[in-house]
Formats: C-alpha cells, structure tokens, sequence
C-alpha cells in the first residue's frame, strides 16, 4: 500500500518549515519531495512492488512532525478501568498527536510481573495501535520491600523499571535495583518522593499553603531522592532518569551530575512548565498533582533547565481519575492531571506562539529526544524511518473543554483556556489511527 501526505510543512535541518509532499510504501517513509518536486505517482507506482496508492491526504500546509512519544503515561488497565482502559487512554493519547506512549506499572495488579506486562501488551495490541511501551516495578507492588524479577520483565518485554506513584524509600534497596538494571543495561526511572519529608501535604511548601495555612511539601522531600540517586547511579553506572521534575534543587542537582559525566536523564511536565502554586483558585482537585504545583522560582528553574538540556524531554504523566474521586475535594481526591489532549498546545501557545522557543526546539523535545534517550528507533521524520506523523493546525484557536476528551479523565486544571497548536491527524506505520474530519 502506497500513501501520500502532501502540501505538508515539515521542518527542515535548520529547524525551518518547508512545504513538501511525504510518501510512504508499507507503513515505512519512502521519500519526502519538495512542493512541486513530486515525481510522477504512476512512475513511483510502477518502481514500487507495493501496488496501488490507496490514500492521499491533503495536508493543506499544516505541520507535519513526527509522531509525539510520551515516556510517562498513566493508562490505568489492569485494575482501574473506571479511571481509563488502554483502549481509551490510546484514543486519547492519538487525538493528542501521540504515536509512541510508556506506561507506568502502577495497576492492580501492579506491573511486577511477567503476565502483567503480557496483559498490557496484548491489551495495546488491540487498541488503535498507539505504540505502548510497558514499564515494569522495581519493587514487588510497588511496595520498596523486595525486588522484582528484573531479567523476566527484561524478557516479557518491559523497558524500564520504576515504582512511579511512590518513591523508592529506601537506599540500599534503590542500589541493587540499579546495579541489577545496569546489569541488564536497563534504565532505572524513578519517582523521587522521600515520604517522611511529605506526611500528609497535598500542595507545595508556599504562598497558597501559606494563605490557606496548609502543611505544604517541600521542595527537598523531591531533590533528596534525586541527590540520592545520583550517587547511587555514579556508583552503579546504570542509566538514571527522573520522573516529573518539579524544583528549583532537581534542575541544579541534575546539572551538576550531567557536567561530569554521570549517566542521568530527566523529564519535565507541561503544567510544571506553565503553572506555580501561585496560580491555583482554591481547593479545587483538578489542581492537584504529584509533585504539586511549585512557585514561580522552581517553574522558570524548570524551563532554563529544559532550555539547557538539563532536563532531556517533555512527558505528560497522563493521570486520569474519575469525576467522583476528584468530586472529594482537594485533601482527599487522588493526585494526577490528564495530560495527552492539551499538552502540544498549551506547550505550542505558551512558548513558541509567543516567541520563547522555536518550534523545532518544542518538537524535539516531544520526539527525537525521548527517542534518544531511551533508544527508541523512531522520533525522526525521514526516509526509512516508519510512518508515525502527526498533523498539525497551528493557527485555529479553540478552548479546552474536558467535555470532548477521548481520555475518560475530566481532570485538567486548563478548562477554557484558548489555545492553539491542535494535532488533527495522526498515523502509525502508515495508519491513520486518527483524525479530526473523520471523527
Ligand atoms: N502524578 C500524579 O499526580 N499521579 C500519578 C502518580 C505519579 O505520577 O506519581 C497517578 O498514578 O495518578
Ligand atoms: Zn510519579
Ligand atoms: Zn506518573
């Protein structure tokens, strides 16, 4: 099968966009022409085993980048289907420009087994065809007691360990973990929460705890597990990344471990990007998250961190909830945004509209970086690479309404902001899993 995407503006080297046609045989790039420098589809027709061109889609100069990747997703199955399905959280995760998405192990039951990761395998296979990347846990339900069976989840097709949802309290136990990976030459991704430093809080140490007299989180109960890991990763030599950097501290802390050497790798969130305690209404659990909203120091820490390179990629940690937990009030609602739907234009209108990054910085960050880091063989658009595109509306403006949301999550703290930057359609190895004419 033969396909064409033309009229397409696709960023070139310089990171400039061009208008060019892309082609694709059999789910895989064949060729990218300039406007007008197609060759002749009955030539290319005949050149190609592949037969006949089924599908052409006219792309009406909107940007076409490669397929987002999101390295810290929350799809909930097993367990939690009332929160979201691998068959809902992949729709969503299309509808937001998403190709390639790595799920946490936080299920029930937890992804401490070979089974598991089979059941979210087979489970994704029957979904829309999203690429999901299981993570496994580093401890046995998540629980930092024993470890995992990490040389099984390596074989049953796990990419990582990690206990996201809780930190790794102990420090012995997160050695052997990283010495066993590094052993593997797997990665240890690792939510940093030292839980005697949070007891109880629910929003950062800060104006808004400060206003509703609130116990707040501090920023060490983070960068402790993060300066803790760092020398256990020296030490281990295995490749370290952190989950959802949030403070001022776990920007310096990483920087410092990137200039000599240390193998480490970090993620940032859209809304650690975009919003500070500072910004939160009231008691409002569609503002609740882990780790909470930071001040307006540890935000810009954050985006001079991603604009140096010490923070490797941007990652959505997608945590849908039901509405009747959210219901119970910013104390007792579970912590967790939805994040695959809004997070390229929030990203796209909050800095490259406004003239902070250049596009291909954004694009990047989303695609070929996480590629890279986690050597995934995919991220860049050009010949041979598969056909996983997003199409991209960078101009309508259109308000955030939870209402259309493919994800069964309603919580976002974005309602009504006017955005743009929409993804429109998507593809996977050629497959137009989504679009929004088709809807
Ligand atoms: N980020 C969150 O606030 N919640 C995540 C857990 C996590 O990512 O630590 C969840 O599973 O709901
Ligand atoms: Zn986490
Ligand atoms: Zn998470």
């Amino acid at each position: 099968m033969t396909q064409w995407i033309k009229n397409a503006s696709v960023l070139n080297e310089e990171g400039q966009p061009e208008n060019k046609s892309v082609w694709i045989v059999n789910g895989k790039i064949k060729g990218i022409f300039k406007a007008g420098q197609e060759p002749d589809i009955d030539t290319l027709e005949e050149q190609s085993a592949a037969g006949k061109t089924l599908e052409i889609t006219e792309a009406e100069g909107k940007l076409l980048v490669p397929g987002l990747i999101d390295m810290h997703v929350h799809l909930r199955e097993p367990g939690f289907e009332h929160k979201e399905t691998i068959e809902s959280g992949c729709r969503s995760a299309a509808k937001g420009g998403f190709t390639t998405i790595a799920c946490m192990p936080n299920t029930r039951p937890v992804t401490d087994n070979p089974d598991t990761v089979q059941l979210v395998l087979n489970k994704a296979k029957e979904a829309n065809g999203v690429k999901v990347l299981p993570y496994a846990a580093i401890t046995k339900n998540e629980l930092g007691r024993e470890l995992t069976d990490f040389e099984a989840l390596k074989s049953a097709g796990a990419i990582g360990f990690t206990d996201d949802g809780v930190g790794v309290q102990n420090a012995q136990m997160m050695k052997d973990a990283m010495r066993r990976a590094a052993a593997l030459d797997m990665p240890v991704i690792a939510h940093c929460e030292d839980d005697s430093l949070v007891e109880g809080a629910f929003v950062t140490e800060g104006e808004f705890a400060r206003k509703l007299g609130l116990k707040g989180i501090p920023n060490e109960s983070e960068a402790i597990h993060v300066g803790r890991d760092i020398l256990l990763a020296e030490a281990t030599g295995v490749h370290y990344h952190v989950c959802h950097v949030s403070t001022e501290q776990s920007v310096r802390l990483l920087r410092q471990a990137k200039a000599i050497g240390i193998k480490v790798t970090a993620e940032v969130c859209p809304h650690h990007l975009i919003l500070s305690d500072e910004d939160i209404p009231g008691l409002d659990a569609n503002w609740k998250m882990n780790p909470p909203l930071r001040s307006p120091r540890d935000v810009e820490a954050c985006i001079e961190g991603l604009l140096d390179g010490t923070l490797d990629m941007i990652v959505t940690d997608h945590a849908p909830h039901s509405e009747e937990e959210k219901a119970k009030g910013m104390e007792l609602a579970p912590f967790g945004i939805v994040g695959f739907e809004t997070a390229f234009p929030l990203l796209y209108s909050k800095f490259v509209a406004t003239g902070l990054w250049s596009l291909d910085f954004l694009v990047e960050k989303m695609t070929a970086a996480p590629a890279r880091v986690f050597r995934l063989n995919i991220g860049l658009l050009e010949e041979g690479a598969p056909a996983d595109l997003t199409l991209i509306d960078l101009d309508t403006v259109k308000a955030v309404d939870p209402l259309t949301f493919e994800t069964k999550g309603r919580n976002t703290p974005f309602t009504g902001w006017k955005l743009q930057g929409w993804p429109v359609t998507t593809w996977v190895d050629g497959k137009m899993i989504w679009s929004e004419n088709l809807q």
